[in-house]
């Protein structure tokens, strides 16, 4: 039954199925959306939330990050090159030499959920350093007086199961990977547990994958060739209001654009468009040469978008209408905005997106680009902003004129200075996704489904009250 109002999340749940899908291990998250991921996750284009360690990271375990439009496209590019050129499967080391200050490690150690450097001399690990080494220490200390030495050294290409017996029997928590003595990464044991359950996302050549977004206004179709010619392997152009005449028109060149490349290197990179909440805008966006569709209007957490201007729908009703649509006329969608939990990446695939958009759930982690705060209870935090909020409005338009920057901050939807704070036991983004992709796992065999064109079809879902919503809340405490 339709209901006569729209949905979100909240308001929803799944029925389960017979099944014959009798265990979680046998659900391939493999999208349908031609953009190579292995799980249902594509980190959104917001500068407090994708960077390269982001995008680096999440691409390991088979999402993908989209580095946003606002980034200056020299730093773009050094970072598509960097994640490129990152190890699919051992994960990237902080690197100091022996003369290193302990203040210097601490100011580094916390951006890699390892935590931990690796003491290298003439490209050689000669140690490791834990954050545990470096309390009660003096900070002018060096990082060869306070390193262990390795107590497993891996060499590449070593078998992950054979790695994890070995530091398991060491006791080690980390192992760096060597080459002819030189370092190529490091591994943990629960990294390498990761590795055999998770699939890298890669191109034809291996290497990681990662998106990159542009905007509706300048040269477009010369960014996007530029943001082809550095490799990306998908495009997403991206505005608050995706059905609107400047995108209908900016879209097809970028199409161009992307056909030109594929002509050229035989590559063919997925075009993304939005966003959009109805069937109306989605066929547009399709017929203008869009791939996939992303939806979503109002839902980010940092979005003041449905407050400021009484715009936007319901986030569940809004994927499925436009999921519908999309399938008639063979693209695909991305649900994009409002995740919190888990249970809404499942809800949202099983609307019918192929993949799922998360920006400021992943801002509070390890990996986001921003600095690691303290609030005065001591709960760690980062920062994050919406794309267009005053924050990003004024970074955005820096080359324009004083008055036309005054004149755009006028109109503002998104917050400026949201706090994320981490979960201190998982403060990773990797540990996020591992919260995801077992719920997600888990419903697919609730509902019977090997693989999310299966879930598409096989998921029941039904409506609840606010009263269901919160009897499906865990109590830590009594009542
Ligand atoms: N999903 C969502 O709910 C939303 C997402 N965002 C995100 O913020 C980022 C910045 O996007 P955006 O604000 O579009 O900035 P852009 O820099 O992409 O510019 C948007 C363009 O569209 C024009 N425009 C017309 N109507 C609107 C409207 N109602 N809102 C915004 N622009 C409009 C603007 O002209 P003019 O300035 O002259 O009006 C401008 O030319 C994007 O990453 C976007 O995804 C922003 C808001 C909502
Ligand atoms: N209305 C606005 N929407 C924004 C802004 N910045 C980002 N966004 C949208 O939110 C999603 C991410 O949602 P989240 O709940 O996971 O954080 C992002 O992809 C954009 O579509 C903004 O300033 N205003
Ligand atoms: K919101």
């Amino acid at each position: 039954m339709r209901p006569g109002h729209d949905l979100t999340y909240d308001d929803v749940f799944m029925v389960p199925s017979r099944s014959s899908v009798t265990s979680r291990l046998d659900v391939d998250l493999r999208t349908p959306d031609g953009v190579g991921t292995t799980i249902p996750v594509v980190v959104a284009n917001m500068t407090a939330v994708a960077g390269r360690r982001m995008a680096e990271t999440v691409a390991r375990r088979g999402g993908i990050a989209v580095l946003p439009q606002d980034i200056p496209l020299p730093e773009v590019r050094k970072t598509v090159e960097r994640v490129r050129s990152s190890h699919p499967v051992y994960e990237t080391p902080i690197v100091v030499e022996r003369s290193a200050p302990v203040a210097q490690l601490l100011s580094v150690m916390h951006k890699r959920a390892h935590r931990a450097a690796v003491v290298v001399e003439a490209g050689r690990p000669i140690g490791v350093v834990t954050e545990a080494d470096t309390q009660g220490v003096d900070r002018f200390a060096s990082a060869g007086h306070v390193m262990e030495e390795p107590r497993v050294v891996l060499e590449e290409g070593v078998d992950l199961r054979e790695a994890f017996d070995l530091m398991e029997e060491a006791h080690a928590g980390l192992a760096p990977v060597v080459a002819g003595g030189l370092l190529r990464g490091i591994v943990t044991r629960t990294g390498l547990l990761r590795s055999a359950i998770y699939a890298p996302a890669l191109d034809a050549e291996g290497r990681l994958c990662v998106g990159a977004a542009v905007g509706i206004n300048g040269d477009v179709p010369g960014k996007a060739a530029e943001l082809l010619s550095y490799g990306v392997d998908v495009l997403v152009v991206d505005t608050a209001h995706g059905h609107q005449d400047k995108m209908l028109h900016a879209l097809p060149q970028v199409v161009t654009a992307r056909d030109a490349h594929e002509a050229a290197t035989g590559r063919r990179v997925p075009v993304v468009a939005g966003n959009v909440v109805s069937r109306a805008g989605v066929e547009d966006l399709v017929a203008a040469g869009a791939d996939v569709v992303k939806v979503g209007v109002g839902p980010g957490a940092m979005c003041t978008t449905r407050m400021m201007t009484g715009v936007g729908r319901p986030q569940f009703s809004a994927v499925l209408e436009c999921a519908e649509a999309a399938r008639e006329s063979g693209a695909q969608v991305w649900a994009d905005g409002g995740v919190k939990y888990p249970r809404d990446v499942a809800l949202a695939l099983a609307a019918g997106a192929a993949s799922v958009m998360v920006g400021s759930w992943f801002a509070g982690t390890l990996e986001s680009p921003g600095d690691l705060m303290r609030d005065a209870d001591g709960r760690s935090y980062k920062e994050s902003f919406g794309m267009a909020s005053a924050r990003a409005v004024k970074n955005r338009t820096r080359d324009l004129s004083a008055f036309e920057r005054a004149r755009s901050s006028l109109f503002e939807e998104g917050i400026s200075s949201g706090r994320m704070f981490l979960d201190p036991h998982r403060p990773g983004v990797e540990d996020l996704l591992d919260q995801i992709v077992s719920g997600v796992r888990s419903a697919f065999t609730y509902a019977g489904a090997r693989s999310i064109g299966e879930f598409h079809t096989r998921a029941v879902v039904g409506i609840q009250g606010a009263a269901g919503y919160e009897e499906g809340r865990p109590r830590h405490t009594s009542w």
